[in-house]
């Protein structure tokens, strides 16, 4: 009998519980392409290695908007600056696709996906590799275009809410 066909050893709710005590940048994930535009919040963004430029994405595949995402293969990943709390949301709740977009003002990017005006940052993207682990996909995203904002603060998400991230003044 392997691991898998157990119960697990620790309850999904005290995983949860333990996990709102990681701080982490809060982005909107946006995409363009063949299959549409879509775009979610997301807290799961790290950087994978720097050879080349890479960060991973983890998407629940049964969010409204994971076909869009596996169709077009390309998306922006954008970090928010604090003043962005209200935009998080709605990109995270169960709001209509144009009623995300309007709220907010975008360019496009070489991909075509829409890059957020204001973000601290945006890396846009070509997703290279997929890998599925329990109920996310991994997508491995290759950055091919930067914008970054030296002006903003940055955003967590710590505790179930958002917190400030104030920059030190530029030496
Ligand atoms: N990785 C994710 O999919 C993820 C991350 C953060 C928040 N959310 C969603 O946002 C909403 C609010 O989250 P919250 O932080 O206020 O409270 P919460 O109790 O739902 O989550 C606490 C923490 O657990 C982790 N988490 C939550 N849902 C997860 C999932 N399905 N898979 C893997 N990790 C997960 C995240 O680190 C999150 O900050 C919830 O609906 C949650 O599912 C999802
Ligand atoms: C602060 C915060 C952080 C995250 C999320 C929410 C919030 C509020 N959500 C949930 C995700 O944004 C939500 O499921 C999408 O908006 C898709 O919802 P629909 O299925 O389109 O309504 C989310 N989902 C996901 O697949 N990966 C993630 O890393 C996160 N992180």
């Amino acid at each position: 009998m392997s691991r898998e066909d157990l119960p697990p050893l620790v309850e999904k709710q005290d995983f949860r519980n333990a996990m709102s005590r990681l701080g982490a940048a809060v982005n909107i994930i946006t995409t363009e392409g063949p299959a549409g535009r879509a775009g979610f919040t997301a807290s799961a963004v790290c950087s994978v290695t720097d050879s080349p430029p890479t960060l991973l994405v983890c998407l629940n595949r049964s969010a409204s908007v994971y076909p869009v995402f596996r169709e077009n293969m390309q998306l922006c990943v954008n970090t928010l600056a604090s003043g962005h709390e209200a935009l998080s949301t709605l990109f995270g709740g169960k709001t209509p696709m144009p009623e995300r977009f309007i709220a907010a003002e975008w360019t496009t990017a070489i991909t075509g996906s829409p890059i957020l005006q204001g973000a601290v940052a945006s890396f846009d993207c070509r997703i290279s590799q997929i890998v599925s682990v329990g109920t996310h996909d991994t997508l491995f995203c290759e950055v091919l275009a930067l914008v970054r904002n030296d002006d903003t603060h940055g955003l967590m998400w710590f505790d179930r809410g958002y917190h400030p991230l104030l920059r030190q003044e530029a030496c």
